[in-house]
This record gives C-alpha cells, structure tokens and sequence, in this order.
C-alpha cells in the first residue's frame, strides 16, 4: 500500500491534535482533545505528563477512525509540542516522578531571581540567548529536583530522565527507547549553548543538573527512530520531524528567508523572526533562539514571547462568562461604543517580552459607570494586539528591520477585528495563512522532507497558501495617541506589586 499521508503530533498548552495530511497538505482528519489543567497556588500551572500521552494516543486512534486511513499509509510522523514544559521521569518505571511544570508556570520564580542576583544573567544570555527566566524549562528542572525525595541522588545515578513534550512523546511513541529532542526545544531549556549546539556544561553545573538526564539533541528534520508497533496499531512509522511550536508554526508559514516574521495567536502570542544563519543578540529583552537545524545548518530566529493572548479569550469565557465562545468576542468588540478608553493588561502570570516582569498580575484602567460588557471584552481583545505591538517595536529596535508584513495564524488569529486593529496598531499589513493550523503544517513539512515525502521546500511552496490580508487604516495620531494609553497601563501594571497571603 502506498504511503500516502503525514500523521502530526500538535500537543498544545490546552488542548492536543493529530493531523493526517496528504501530499497535497490537504487535511485528511483532525482530531482534537483537551486535558486538564491544574492550578495548585496561584501562579502555579502544572500538568499530568501521563494524561496528556493518553490524550495524544486518543487522538491518533480518532484520526484513524474518522479518515479510514490505515496506519501502514503513514509515510511519517511529526510532531510539535508547548515548548519548555518540563517533565522528569523515572527511567525503567516511565512514570514521572512530578507533575509537568508548564512553561507558564511561576513557581520557579525564587531560583530564577537568585540566579539573577546573583549576577548570571549575561553569562546566561550570551550563552543561550535567553534572559533569565522561570518560563524556561531549567529553573523548573532544579525546581523538582530539589521538591521531589531522594530525585537529585537519582538523577546522579542516571535512574531520572529530564524532556520537554517532544522529548516525553517521542520516548513513549518508540517503546521508550529513544531519550531524543531537537535544536529548537532544546533552544528553549536554558540549559543549551545555541553557539556549540550542545548542553552548556557551566549552566549545567551551577544548577548541579547532571548531564546524564538530559535528551540527545538532533535536527528538526530526520528519522529518530519508529513508532512501536504496539502504539501505533501495528506499523512502525519513522518518527521524522520534531519542533517547538512556535518554530514549527514559523516553517508552516515557510517563514524561512532572513527577516520573515510571524505571529501565533494560540494561549499566548509569540513572535518570531527568522535571522538566517546568524544569531542576533537582543540588546532589548526579546530571546535569541534556534529556529530549525536541518542537515546539520542551523538558522536562528529573534523572539518576542507574550505569556497570555488566547487564554485571556478564554478567561472571559470561563472565568468571567461574559461570552459563550471566543469568536463572541468579535461581535461584541465591534459593537462596543466605547472609545477605546479602557486597557485591560493580562499580566495573569506575569509579563513576559519586553518586561520580564514574573511578579506583575493583570489589572483594568480607564473603567467609567458607562463602561458595559462589549467595551471590556474589546479592550481584553485589543490588550492581545498591544502586547504584540510591544515585540514588534522592540524588534525593529534590535534589528532596524522595518517588517514589511506580519503573516498570522493560531486560534485567535480566527478574529478579524483583532487581526485588522493589530494591523492599524502596527500600520503594517497582516496576511492571515489560509489554513491556520500552520504549527501542525510545519512539523509535518519536516517530516515529510525527512523522508522524501515532499523533496523539496519548492514543493511546500506549492501547499502554502495566505487567506485573508489586512491593511492598516488607522491615521498616525490616534494610533500613538491608544498606545502611548497601553504604556501608562503597563507602567502602573508593574507598578503595583502587592499580594495578600494565601490561608494556610
Ligand atoms: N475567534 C476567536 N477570537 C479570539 N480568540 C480566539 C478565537 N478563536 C480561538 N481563540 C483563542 O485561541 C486559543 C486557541 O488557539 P490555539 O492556536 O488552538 O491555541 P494553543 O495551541 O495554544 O492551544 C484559545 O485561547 C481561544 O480563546
Ligand atoms: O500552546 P501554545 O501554542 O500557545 O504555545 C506555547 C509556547 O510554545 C510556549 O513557549
């Protein structure tokens, strides 16, 4: 039987997907299933490492079943995952041995500042690109270490095994034999010099991380190794493509020329330039990171990362049910009379690019009796387009590039009056990918290379396809005028640092 399909991975904050996609990019089936996210102080976001295998392997199972294809048509698997996630395991049981930190979470923020303090943040920046921060993987490392009993003496004597999602899947996905991730994940532990390509052995040892528990590292684009067949209903399918998601949502867009862009609306929003060959140093708090290693090139990418876009959407739907579903929010912005006088800031765990700031918590201004429910939800909306605003500014800060358009895609990307006030926002046009589940469109390009499924990136050309374009319309004046509000909002944001003690 021929093999006629990429099967793709998309294991997200919130939810996870699996792809089937046919030679033509064509969606074939799309299954997809949330899990549980579980909040046990605030700040705190952690989740079950084993449920979400299992929401990955019901996925894959609904796949096959609502598409009738075969598992021996699968030419290969890729897969793409929420980056700097962190979930240590125990290597002959496969079972964690701690809850998966999530890459939002704060409750490595004390290991984080002490580092800070402690002066190590341009040793750490220079190494790995990033500033220092608990968002990545290698605080929330030592973090279950020192939590966990007896977990750094088993970690010395290699019984632990430390992976971010891609890393965690792909063990399982083999029959817990391969302990693999890439360039672009690793990119994002803190833990990885981005200049040697290697783990940095002077961060591993002034986090007393020992080397043993950490995955091999590899290109984004070739075959680790194959499914077990017990996993994957009797076929083993080559496991060929793996990438962070917002790099692999930088493929999918074929974002692969120096000074493309692109913005992902899904939980958070994250920003990402591709910079070619070179690594540019962020002088401006954005991160330099890995964009994608194939045949062993490396191109590097510079990052604006916002922590909470989508998931404010979200918030407004369960928290506050002010909406039924997130695309009500379009609705009511649109019919909000309000003259955009209210900034919602949504610092619900801290503020991420430019700011850095772990401890700032989301607050609301410029509320007036007249303010009603569609003027809220448009300013929660607008505050999505804000905090890009912020990136891209300090973007051009670093690189004097003047982007000469944004390509979109990601849940919330789905909202046109979002996508046409980010557009009048940044006066840059914005044009929106046509099929907008591009992360999974990325990793399945890199599978599908790896193996000759596509040959070539002329052929991606041949799939890529932009939907519908924005261009800005709003004049200079107003434009500075409601952003130079948002700043003030941010500054009063960071300002106010107070938090009443949790009952014991
Ligand atoms: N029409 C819409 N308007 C605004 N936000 C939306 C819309 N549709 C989806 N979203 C938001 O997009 C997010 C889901 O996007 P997705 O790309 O699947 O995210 P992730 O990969 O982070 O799970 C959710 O947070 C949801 O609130
Ligand atoms: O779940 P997403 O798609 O918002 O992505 C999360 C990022 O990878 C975190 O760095």
């Amino acid at each position: 039987m021929p093999q006629k399909y990429i099967l793709t991975i998309d294991e997200g904050t919130t939810s996870t997907r699996a792809l089937i996609i046919d030679h033509d990019g064509k969606t074939i089936a799309d299954s997809q299933r949330e899990f549980s996210q579980y909040f046990p102080h605030p700040g705190w976001v952690e989740h079950n490492a084993n449920e979400i295998w299992n929401a990955v392997l019901s996925t894959i199972a609904n796949a096959f079943i609502s598409s009738s294809v075969q598992p021996n048509q699968i030419a290969a698997v890729g897969i793409t995952n929420q980056r700097e996630t962190t979930v240590v395991w125990d290597k002959k049981t496969g079972l964690p041995i701690y809850n998966a930190i999530v890459w939002q979470s704060r409750q490595t923020n004390e290991i984080a500042q002490k580092l800070n303090k402690n002066g190590y943040a341009d040793m750490i920046h220079d190494k790995t690109g990033l500033v220092i921060d608990p968002y990545f993987s290698a605080t929330k490392v030592r973090w279950i270490l020192d939590h966990v009993k007896g977990a750094q003496e088993r970690a010395e004597k290699g019984e632990l095994l430390f992976g971010t999602i891609d890393t965690w899947l792909s063990w399982k996905l083999s029959g817990e034999k391969f302990h693999v991730t890439d360039y672009s994940n690793a990119s994002r532990t803190m833990l990885f010099n981005i200049h040697k390509l290697d783990w940095d052995d002077d961060i591993l040892k002034l986090l007393n991380i020992p080397r043993k528990m950490l995955p091999e590292v590899k290109g984004n684009s070739e075959v680790y190794g194959k499914t077990a067949t017990y996993h994957f209903y009797g076929s083993a399918v080559p496991i060929a493509g793996m990438a962070g998601d917002q790099q692999s949502a930088l493929f999918g867009q074929l974002a692969l020329e120096s000074g493309m862009v692109k913005n992902t609306y899904g939980t958070g929003s994250f920003i990402v330039m591709n910079t070619g060959k070179k690594p540019i140093m962020s002088a401006n708090n954005l991160l330099t990171t890995i964009a994608y290693g194939i045949n062993g090139e490396v191109n590097y990418a510079l990052e604006g990362s916002v922590f909470v876009s989508g998931s404010a959407i979200q918030w407004l739907r369960d928290s506050m049910q002010l909406i039924e579903n997130a695309p009500d929010s379009e609705e009511a912005a649109r019919k909000s009379t309000s003259q955009d006088e209210v900034y919602v800031v949504p610092a619900f765990t801290g503020l991420g690019a430019p700011y850095w700031d772990a401890e700032a918590r989301g607050a609301v201004f410029g509320l007036t009796r007249g303010t009603n429910r569609r003027d809220f939800i448009k300013a929660v909306l607008q505050s999505l387009a804000y905090q890009s605003r912020d990136v891209v500014d300090t973007m051009y800060k670093d690189t004097k590039i003047k982007i000469p358009v944004l390509r979109v895609d990601g849940g919330a990307s789905n909202n046109n009056y979002l996508m046409q006030f980010q557009s009048d926002l940044l006066n840059i046009p914005i044009e929106r990918a046509a099929n907008v589940e591009t992360t999974s469109m990325g990793a399945a390009f890199l599978a599908g290379l790896a193996v000759g499924f596509w040959d070539s990136v002329d052929d991606l050309r041949q799939i890529y396809k932009v939907g519908k374009k924005f261009q800005p319309q709003m004049e200079e004046e107003r434009r500075e005028e409601l952003y130079g509000g948002w700043r003030h909002a941010v500054k009063a944001t960071m300002e106010f640092k107070y938090q009443v003690k949790e009952d014991k």
